[in-house]
């Protein structure tokens, strides 16, 4: 079983509330460090991993275990970042780092109304993020120590979670 002791490279989870900024930061980072972005959202869509679709909050319905098996092969070689809204369903071992993007209300609800959600899918959006429950979820999943939360509302933020992020990596190959 791969773990970060066998791996060549780190996995990095990069989760969030819709809207918070986690595939603008993944893209980025893919682009700067060679690590290989995965989308979920997308891997499962084209996968077929979804087993369903939620009228209310109009969204598919994952298919946990398919979407884990589709993924176990890549992750386990290492070296990707894994964009998805919430992580506390993949393996533990998968993840040597989690960060976990904030975004404050009235940014996020601007950016989910240009997205053209529904009020019903951006109220519930602002609820999970004001109670916090994608962080309290890794945090519940993870090793303490593992998660990191990142505040993400404007470019310079951006910029600075970037830095940190390679500066992470750069740490961690210098110690594997
Ligand atoms: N740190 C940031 N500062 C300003 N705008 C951002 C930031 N991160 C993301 N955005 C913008 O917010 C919107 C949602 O970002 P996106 O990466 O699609 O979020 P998610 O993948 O979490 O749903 C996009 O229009 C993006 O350009």
């Amino acid at each position: 079983m791969a773990n970060a002791t066998s791996r060549g490279a780190p996995n990095i989870m990069i989760a969030g509330t819709p809207g918070t900024g986690k595939s603008t930061l993944g893209k980025e980072l893919s682009q700067r460090t060679g690590l290989n972005y995965i989308n979920v959202g997308e891997v499962a869509q084209a996968a077929e991993c979804m087993e369903g679709y939620d009228e209310e909050l109009q969204c598919g319905i994952l298919d946990e275990d398919r979407l884990i098996d589709e993924l176990e092969d890549v992750m386990s070689q290492g070296g990707n970042v894994v964009d998805y809204h919430s992580c506390e369903f993949f393996p533990e071992r998968w993840f040597d780092i989690v960060f976990v993007l904030r975004t404050d209300n009235g940014i996020l609800h601007s950016r989910l109304t240009k997205r053209g959600y529904c009020e019903k899918k951006i109220e519930s959006n602002i609820s999970s993020e004001i109670f916090q429950v994608i962080l309290d979820e890794a945090k519940e999943s993870y090793a303490e120590g593992i998660v990191h939360e990142l505040p993400s509302n404007t470019a310079e933020e951006l910029e600075s979670n970037l830095d940190q992020i390679v500066q992470w990596l750069e740490n961690w190959k210098s110690q594997h």
